[in-house]
């Protein structure tokens, strides 16, 4: 017998937000002793372009959290210290791989209470940091949408946080949903669970109307060069200046250096939930289905599962609450036994529409991450050997036949990545029609016949936003598709 379907009020959940706070995130904490962590992060960008941030933040006293008295106020601090930290770390000529105790001791403190690596992860920049323009409108409006904190003071940076925050809100009633999904299957009830899947599927295709609109307001190029670069992680960074990861100053003398991913949607609870609910499988980074003995076997790099670590970096009751309802999940296995038409189209036609969110994100990725990391390939490639080699900036950070333990996703190329957790979406499809049309490879016969032979072999290495990848997404990467 299965496990109970989770209750979601156990991992202080909201049915109505999702994995959104139930209560509007903080706009500052309310204690005044706090007042300094608010001054900064209100200013940071301006004390990043002045060059005062890390000076300040040198100076600035180890704040006690013991004045945080409620999780929305951990919440905030959490938050706060992960925009410090980052702007911090990035704000500057060359990364700091030095944190300073002012903002270690509390970091280390509020992210132990959250259950949250020290670091800016999706729940710092966006679960938390939102809010509505006006109370009575509804947080999955775009239009009502605004942030609290950023780094860059840019639209385009509100914008890139605030679709995720509008997803999150629109899929939100997507959570209770599913669970009484379950609840139904585990009763035996067609017509309940078919009904669920129809109202799920709508709301995906809802989900990628919102995705569809990042470039409205979001710029790929401020994206690239100037968003991306102040969230990333301390993890396979050498490149880019942080050959040890970044070490926590707490003043004990014992501290050692630790590398942490950093801030990306991948940590997004709600799609990770979409994927338990449909019995969508993510295998490691690489490994198909129909060859995974092969793949796997004698390279453990290629085990590397990136989507399953990301779990990591959410807090840890919504990591919990993914466990858990992994361990329930039934609605798959409920549609294949029952053999019934209207079920399995319903079902169907979730994994089409959860598939096409992915294609619509691969998209995204190609305008915001692959094109301008080309355009700084190519630019770099003009420039002489020694201004390429002084640049230690994460935005250009690029390497040519540098050693495999750089890349953090085992040498996985990113768009291949992301193309295999989109097939794995269409695996489970029950008719074998669907399954086929999700698997379609749209590659016209003798495309990239041209190539020269050294572009097969040439592993530019890319940042995405958590994990480091390679750029060839014809050719490299270790998934084929
Ligand atoms: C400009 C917009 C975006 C860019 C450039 C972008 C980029 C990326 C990158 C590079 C990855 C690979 C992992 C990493 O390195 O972090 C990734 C993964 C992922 N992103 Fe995005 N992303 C964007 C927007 C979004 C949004 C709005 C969502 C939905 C809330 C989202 C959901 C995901 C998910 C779920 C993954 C894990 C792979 C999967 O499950 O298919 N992304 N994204």
């Amino acid at each position: 017998m299965l496990p109970p379907v989770p209750d979601l009020r156990d991992y202080g959940l909201s049915p109505t937000n999702g994995f959104l706070p139930e209560t509007l995130p903080l706009a500052r904490l309310p204690d005044p002793y706090y007042n300094k962590w608010e001054a900064i992060v209100s200013n940071l960008q301006a004390l990043v372009l002045s060059r005062r941030l890390r000076g300040i933040i040198a100076n600035l006293p180890v704040l006690s959290t013991v004045g945080l008295e409620n999780e929305a106020e951990w919440r905030r601090a959490y938050s706060l210290l992960g925009f410090m930290l980052h702007a911090y770390v990035w704000g500057g000529d060359a990364p700091a791989d030095r944190i300073p105790e002012s903002i270690s001791i509390p970091l280390l403190e509020v992210s132990a209470h959250l259950e949250l690596p020290p670091v800016a992860t999706y729940a710092a920049v966006c679960l938390w940091n939102f809010k509505p323009l006006f109370l009575d409108e509804g947080i999955d409006n775009l239009e009502n949408l605004s942030t609290l904190n950023t780094f860059t003071g840019s639209m385009d940076e509100s914008w890139f946080y605030l679709v995720s925050v509008a997803i999150e809100a629109r899929g939100a009633p997507i959570v209770p949903l599913m669970l009484g999904a379950m609840k139904a299957a585990q009763e035996g009830d067609v017509t309940s669970v078919t009904q669920s899947l129809r109202a799920f599927a709508e709301r995906l295709t809802d989900l990628t109307t919102i995705l569809r609109r990042m470039h409205e307001s979001c710029d790929p190029t401020v994206f690239y060069h100037r968003i991306r670069p102040f969230l990333a992680g301390s993890k396979n960074m050498a490149e880019a200046g942080l050959p040890r990861g970044v070490l926590y100053a707490t003043g004990t003398g014992t501290e050692e250096y630790r590398q942490y991913s950093g801030g990306s949607n991948a940590q997004s609870s709600l799609i990770q939930f979409f994927d338990i609910a449909l019995g969508i499988e993510h295998r490691p980074t690489g490994e198909r289905r129909v060859n995974a003995l092969h793949v796997t076997a004698g390279d453990p790099s290629q085990r590397h599962n990136f989507i399953r670590e990301m779990r990591n970096y959410m807090p840890g009751a919504h990591a919990r609450f993914l466990e858990d309802a992994s361990r329930a999940s039934n609605i798959r296995s409920f549609v294949v036994e029952r053999q019934n038409e209207e079920l399995s189209l319903a079902y169907d036609a979730c994994l089409a529409m959860l598939s096409a969110f992915r294609d619509q994100h691969i998209t995204i990725v190609t305008r915001y991450i692959i094109t301008p990391s080309r355009e700084v390939r190519a630019r770099s490639r003009s420039r002489s050997p020694e201004a390429v080699r002084q640049r230690n900036n994460i935005a250009v950070a690029s390497t040519k036949g540098k050693p495999q333990a750089q890349k953090g996703t085992g040498g996985t190329a990113l768009i291949p990545f992301l193309k295999q957790a989109r097939d794995e979406t269409g695996d489970p499809a029950v008719h074998s029609w669907t399954k086929r049309f999700m698997k379609r490879q749209v590659r016209p016969d003798g495309e990239n016949r041209n190539r020269h032979p050294n572009d097969l072999v040439e592993d530019v290495e890319v940042k995405g936003l958590a994990g480091s990848w390679t750029m060839d997404d014809e050719f490299g990467g270790i998934c084929s598709y």
